[in-house]
């Protein structure tokens, strides 16, 4: 696995704004259970756009664990209404603009989480298809110099990896533990506690094959965890940054009077959990460092998957065993 920031053929790509259909392509599911649940459709009905929204003709999508999350129903209570066409992270051209977007117009490229919140009210209608209508407000303009794929990969994991060290108070000079640091957020939070916050020390968390793709992301310290346990090291960091559930063992390294930011699992005391929120605006701040790559998108080696192998795509991803992002293209 190597992190990249260059372009490639997958930078080019044509879209006919003026022929917006009525009906796409989607993958789409109307209950809720395993990947199998999964149909591929032709005929979904392409979304209509608010007057606040865009439409993105989707070029590049990413997976999250919360797509698999979702569609296992763990989060019925405040879902949308079924069916559900999954997918939150997108990268495309805009073909529609809604009468009151004001900062994009039509053939922009942006990337974007599609979701403001990720549990409460997630867009029925998600990125795993051909159009999707989102907020002007949760897109931003694609760097220049990443393609499709490497934008796709970034939205919801660099806005919960920002998101958690703003949270944590993270700042220039502290030490920060980073519990998976190998997955899709581990590896931005990573980069962003050296490259964005100043990091005195990043250590992190993986198994044998990944550390050095953790040191070549700036960690300090790689800790294989298959061979020792980071709570018998003599280390205690500022922030711990857990993005495996490990949170018992997570508030045992932090310092007096420091934080530890869980992403799942039961929160152990004094750590706290938060859901992403998606702003465009955080993309748009961090995209300075993308362009200068100080910040590289991590892919899986696996991927991307094309469009039509996007149930193998969730495969691989539930086997918690990614390394970075899993993206699918072309759509
Ligand atoms: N609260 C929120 O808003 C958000 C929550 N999340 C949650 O955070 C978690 C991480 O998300 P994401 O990064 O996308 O997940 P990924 O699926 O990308 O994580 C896969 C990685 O997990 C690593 N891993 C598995 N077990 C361990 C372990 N015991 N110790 C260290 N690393 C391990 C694997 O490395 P290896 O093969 O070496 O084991 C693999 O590279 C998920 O549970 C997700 O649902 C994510 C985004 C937002
Ligand atoms: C409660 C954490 C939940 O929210 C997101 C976005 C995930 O991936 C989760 O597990």
């Amino acid at each position: 696995v190597s992190a990249s920031s260059s372009s490639s053929p997958v930078t080019e790509t044509a879209v006919d704004s003026t022929t917006v259909p009525s009906e796409m392509k989607a993958w789409v599911y109307d209950e809720y259970g395993g990947v199998d649940v999964l149909k591929f459709s032709s005929d979904v009905t392409v979304p209509s756009v608010n007057d606040d929204q865009v439409l993105v003709k989707v070029v590049a999508a990413a997976l999250n664990p919360v797509d698999f999350k979702r569609r296992l129903g763990k989060f019925q209570a405040t879902d949308s209404a079924l069916p559900t066409v999954p997918g939150y992270d997108v990268a495309g051209v805009v073909v529609k603009v809604g009468k009151q977007v004001t900062g994009l117009k039509v053939g922009d490229e942006v990337y974007g989480n599609i979701s403001e919140k990720a549990l409460d009210g997630p867009k029925q209608s998600g990125s795993l298809a051909e159009y999707t209508a989102v907020e002007e407000k949760l897109l931003a303009l694609k760097p220049k110099n990443l393609n499709f794929v490497q934008a796709a990969s970034l939205p919801l994991a660099i806005e919960t990896a920002y998101e958690g060290l703003e949270r944590a108070g993270f700042s220039e000079g502290k030490s920060i533990l980073v519990l998976n640091g190998a997955g899709g957020v581990g590896t931005l939070v990573i980069q962003l506690a050296k490259q964005v916050f100043g990091a005195s020390k990043v250590a992190a968390t993986a198994s044998t094959s990944k550390l050095e793709l953790l040191k070549s992301l700036g960690a300090d310290l790689a800790i294989d965890y298959t061979k020792e346990d980071f709570q018998q090291l003599p280390d205690k960091y500022d922030v711990v940054y857990d993005a495996i559930g490990q949170g018992e063992k997570a508030v045992k390294v932090v310092k007096e009077g420091g934080s530890v930011v869980f992403l799942t699992g039961a929160v152990a005391p004094p750590g706290f959990r938060f859901v992403v929120t998606s702003t465009g605006s955080t993309l748009t701040k961090l995209n300075p460092y993308l362009e200068n790559g100080k910040v590289k998108a991590v892919i899986d080696p696996n991927g991307p998957f094309p469009f039509d192998r996007v149930k193998e795509a969730f495969s691989y991803l539930e086997t918690g065993r990614a390394t970075g992002k899993v993206v699918v293209y072309p759509v």
